[in-house]
């Protein structure tokens, strides 16, 4: 795979030569780059530390600094998927603290080890939470698997500048001795390249994350850990009903069948319809949520969009990893040069399901209740003979083992398919059980470890189906001070509603020659807008309709 500073770079070329490609369409490219500003900016925000990287090493060499240095810099320039880290990295020292009056002692412990001893520290016995950082960081190779890695590797992963970080039990960055909650408190270790993750305490604990704010007034956002391996917490109050009926309303129109794999082939052991929702306001804020509660700077390039699932009566979808092998690009393996994969599930129950439909981890064997030999649940009732495939009986059946997590409403689950470590976690296995009565509306935000890679680097890339030339590429761009609604006129009198698009935002759509859309504004109900696609004028272009004030 090229470096995913290089991917960047080429689909920003991409970008360019659709955009100077096109002469006709010059205004609507006008608004395309607009929208791509935003998109430009952080790209570049990214680049720029790169390029000041490759500066300072094109100076070193200028001025014959010695090679060990300049291997150095190139490897800050290699690892720039993280200095998002770091660009959220304060300088925040130990002068600020007001040690002598509030002096706390904890232990520091390795990233998600919520039950191992830990090294003892005390605010009194540093000048700052870096060196700690950096002591701890070494202490801690004797434990680790880090002691394979030479002393070059060690010194860089635990460098704060380049992303070694402390973490409260909740999730929250530890800047400054400040950060430290109370005394006697756990505070975790992530080296740079990785990620933070919830500490493994006892089955059934409970962790109030406190780097979130909850979308329901007055109540808090908290885990309860379900089993030791895989990582898997139980969400409370981290979605709300409005956001939820948001999110449905949005994505109504589920008929897609699903796609599974990196560049989005269809597969048989996934029974449900998707769709992928990057718009909605309910969506990005979710998205945005589910960065805060992981501990990680939000960061598009690093989320999928949110994919929104529907099971109808006795779909399912077949126990599977959430992380890509290496059959779909090249770099799956989060900890070997800079890899990047699918690290964190955020799944949220969007239905009750009256029966059935329960997510279960096949492998998970230290959860409540379960004996290693018998019948721990009582499963999806009417099975075996009711659900025919062997896949989903094996896990969803009544003398299944497996852990599950049942399918409330408002409530969601967090797994890590990684471990703390940055390995690929196998036992985070999991399927979606065959809904037995009822509908299961449900969604996934899935977040990576580092930017994900282009789709263009799909190993299966080759071999999608040729692009739909008879399609319209659309983009609603809402140039009004108010939200408004868009809805296709299918010749029905209430039509089918397709997006809301806040003021300033574009919803970009595929149609076909014929299809009507009427916009209407989004409180008062009055229609705004009118526009039938036609092959003559839209077809093969990116097109831009505005609506204007
Ligand atoms: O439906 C479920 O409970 C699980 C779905 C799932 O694992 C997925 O969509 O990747
Ligand atoms: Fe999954």
């Amino acid at each position: 795979m090229q470096t995913l500073a290089g991917a960047a770079v080429l689909s920003c070329e991409q970008e360019k030569a659709k955009r100077t490609c096109d002469d006709e369409e010059d205004e609507a490219l006008k608004e395309l780059q607009e929208m791509s500003k935003a998109w430009l900016t952080s790209t570049l925000t990214r680049l720029a530390t790169v390029a000041a990287s490759v500066l300072i090493l094109v100076v070193a060499i200028a001025i014959g600094m010695s090679e060990e240095i300049q291997n150095d810099l190139k490897n800050i320039a290699r690892e720039v998927p993280l200095p998002r880290t770091l660009a959220s990295y304060d300088q925040h020292h130990a002068e600020q603290d007001d040690q002598v009056k509030f002096p706390v002692d904890f232990t520091v412990h390795f990233n998600g080890d919520g039950l191992g001893d830990g090294m003892s520290a005390s605010s009194r016995d540093w000048t700052g939470i870096d060196p700690l950082i950096r002591a701890a960081c070494d202490e801690m190779e004797e434990v680790l698997e880090f002691a394979s890695y030479d002393n070059e590797t060690m010194a860089r992963i635990c460098e704060p500048t380049r992303g070694a970080r402390l973490f409260t039990p909740g999730g929250k960055r530890v800047r400054s001795f400040a950060d430290v909650p109370a005394n006697g408190t756990r505070i975790y270790l992530v080296p740079q390249g990785l990620q933070f993750v919830f500490p493994l305490g006892k089955v059934g604990t409970e962790i109030v994350a406190t780097n979130v704010v909850s979308p329901l007034a007055d109540k808090v956002v908290k885990l309860r850990q379900l089993t030791e391996s895989p990582r898997v917490f139980s969400l409370e109050n981290f979605i709300s009903d409005e956001e939820i009926d948001a999110i449905l309303k949005h994505n109504a129109d589920l008929v897609k069948p699903s796609e599974v794999g990196f560049s989005g082939w269809r597969d048989s052991t996934r029974t449900s319809s998707t769709a992928w929702d990057m718009h909605s306001s309910a969506s990005r804020a979710v998205r945005r949520r589910s960065f805060d509660l992981l501990g990680m700077d939000f960061d598009n390039d690093m989320a999928d969009a949110l994919q929104v699932l529907r099971y109808n009566l006795s779909e399912w979808y077949k126990p599977h990893l959430d992380s890509f092998d290496k059959k779909a690009y090249d770099g799956t393996v989060p900890k070997v040069e800079n890899g990047t994969n699918r690290f964190a599930t955020i799944f949220l129950y969007l239905s009750d399901v009256e029966e059935g439909g329960h997510t279960v981890f096949p492998l998970s064997t230290t959860h409540e209740g379960y004996n290693g030999e018998k019948i721990v649940h009582d499963g999806t009732v009417r099975s075996p003979g009711y659900i025919a495939d062997k896949d989903a009986r094996w896990a969803c059946n009544t003398s299944s083992t497996a852990l599950r997590s049942g399918t409330r409403r408002g409530s969601a689950l967090l797994f890590y398919s990684q471990t703390a470590d940055g390995e690929i976690d196998p036992y985070s296995l999991h399927g979606g059980c065959p809904v037995v009565k009822g509908i299961k509306y449900s969604a996934n935000v899935w977040v990576w470890n580092r930017p994900k890679p282009s789709k263009s680097d799909a190993k299966d890339a080759g071999a999608r189906p040729a692009p739909d030339l008879n399609s319209i590429q659309m983009h609603f761009h809402n140039r009004r001070a108010g939200k408004v609604n868009l809805f296709w006129d299918d010749g029905t009198e209430d039509m089918i509603f397709q997006a809301e698009i806040l003021p300033g935002e574009m919803q970009s759509m595929t149609t076909y020659h014929g299809h009507s859309f009427v916009v209407r504004d989004a409180d008062s109900k009055e229609t705004l807008h009118a526009f039938t696609a036609n092959d003559k004028l839209h077809k093969g272009k990116q097109h831009v309709e505005a609506i204007e004030a």
